[in-house]
């Protein structure tokens, strides 16, 4: 059996390491070999395509289901004991239904209860944890009165109420609007941040999850294709990167762009991008010492353009975002 390193006592910040896990359904393997850990108070972002193997890494990870092979440790305990695990781990799945009639607060605490602690305690985690989540004021309603966004931040505390060492939370963000996204990922961070949480953050937001995650784990056809900080992973790809230029401008006007950029020195080729609609992609010639530096060679194209009365919508240099990188990095699963 593999070996994963308990953590020193009071030496270690680490609180999920993951080592080799393996899942197979019959002759199906969604998962081949997920490694990684997390440190205590950051927030790892785990990223993947639709049949990744992201549900099935969450379900062994809060012991839902058991690996074919490989294990892992949370907050210092071995997956050989998931009862335990369970104490000290957090899950707000996705589209958690809540009973309407009950109060958030009533709920909470009926939840604290749940785990142990006696009445008059429960109703003061119960408390705290709704100021925590800004939900103070509306405590004493009904859950059925509650918004979309309010209701994810009830989820919230009902997945800290008996103060985890990791929770999980299954695209916390969907179908909330972009403010509300915001502020639902800014309440994660801070949480993370104040109480030490690990916190493992599933979601297709990727540029929402650019700034909010310590780190992320990119996974495509049950296999990690990229794991690391969000520059680590970004700068991995920059060789590839760092040679395209991406460009916005009227439909009307991106074959007049073409051909105007086409003929440019340094510049290779200028096609549509693929993953998003409306931008031009213009790859530039990798220098070779004797020809233009691509500074230059993006300052004469902007000077072409805004020569030609092209009107320049957007501008990126680099294509250097976590989109885009997950993007390149999950496309081959996809195709
Ligand atoms: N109970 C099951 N029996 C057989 N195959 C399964 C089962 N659960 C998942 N799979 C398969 O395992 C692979 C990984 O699925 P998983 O649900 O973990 O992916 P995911 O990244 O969570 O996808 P999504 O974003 O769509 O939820 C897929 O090919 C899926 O069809």
């Amino acid at each position: 059996m593999n070996h994963v390193p308990e953590p020193a006592a009071g030496s270690r910040t680490e609180i999920l390491a993951a080592e080799d896990l393996r899942k197979t359904y019959g002759e199906r393997v969604a998962l081949k070999g997920l490694t990684f850990s997390l440190d205590a108070g950051k927030v790892l972002g785990f990223l993947g395509p639709n049949g990744a193997g992201k549900t099935t890494s969450i379900r062994i990870l809060t012991t839902i289901l058991r690996p074919s092979s490989g294990r892992f440790v949370v907050d210092g305990i071995s997956s050989e004991h998931p009862v335990a695990i369970r104490r000290r781990i957090g899950v707000l799945p996705e589209g958690l239904g809540f009973p309407r009639q009950m109060t958030a607060h009533g709920y909470l605490t009926y939840f604290a209860q749940l785990y142990g602690r006696p009445a008059a305690e429960a109703r003061r985690v119960a408390s705290d944890l709704l100021e925590d989540v800004g939900l103070q004021n509306r405590m004493d309603s009904s859950i059925g009165s509650f918004s979309h966004g309010m209701r994810q931040r009830l989820g919230i505390a009902r997945a800290l109420v008996n103060d985890p060492a990791v929770v999980f939370l299954d695209e916390p963000t969907l179908g909330l609007d972009p403010r509300g996204q915001r502020e639902l990922l800014r309440l994660i961070q801070r949480i993370a941040r104040e109480r030490g949480t690990g916190v493992v953050l599933c979601s297709h937001l990727l540029s929402e999850i650019e700034g909010v995650c310590d780190e992320v784990v990119i996974l495509s056809a049950g296999t990690v294709v990229a794991k690391g900080t969000v520059a680590e992973v970004v700068g991995a790809s920059r060789p590839e990167l760092d040679h395209v230029v991406r460009i916005r401008v009227p439909a009307e006007s991106l074959a007049k762009t073409q051909s105007l950029l086409e003929v440019l020195p340094g510049i290779e080729n200028a096609a549509l991008a693929e993953e998003s609609p409306g931008w031009l992609d213009v790859k530039l010639q990798a220098s070779n010492g004797s020809g233009p530096q691509e500074s230059q060679v993006r300052n004469n194209l902007l000077e072409t353009l805004i020569r030609a009365d092209v009107p320049i919508l957007g501008f990126d240099t680099g294509g250097g975002r976590l989109e885009d990188v997950f993007l390149r990095l999950t496309a081959e699963a996809i195709r």
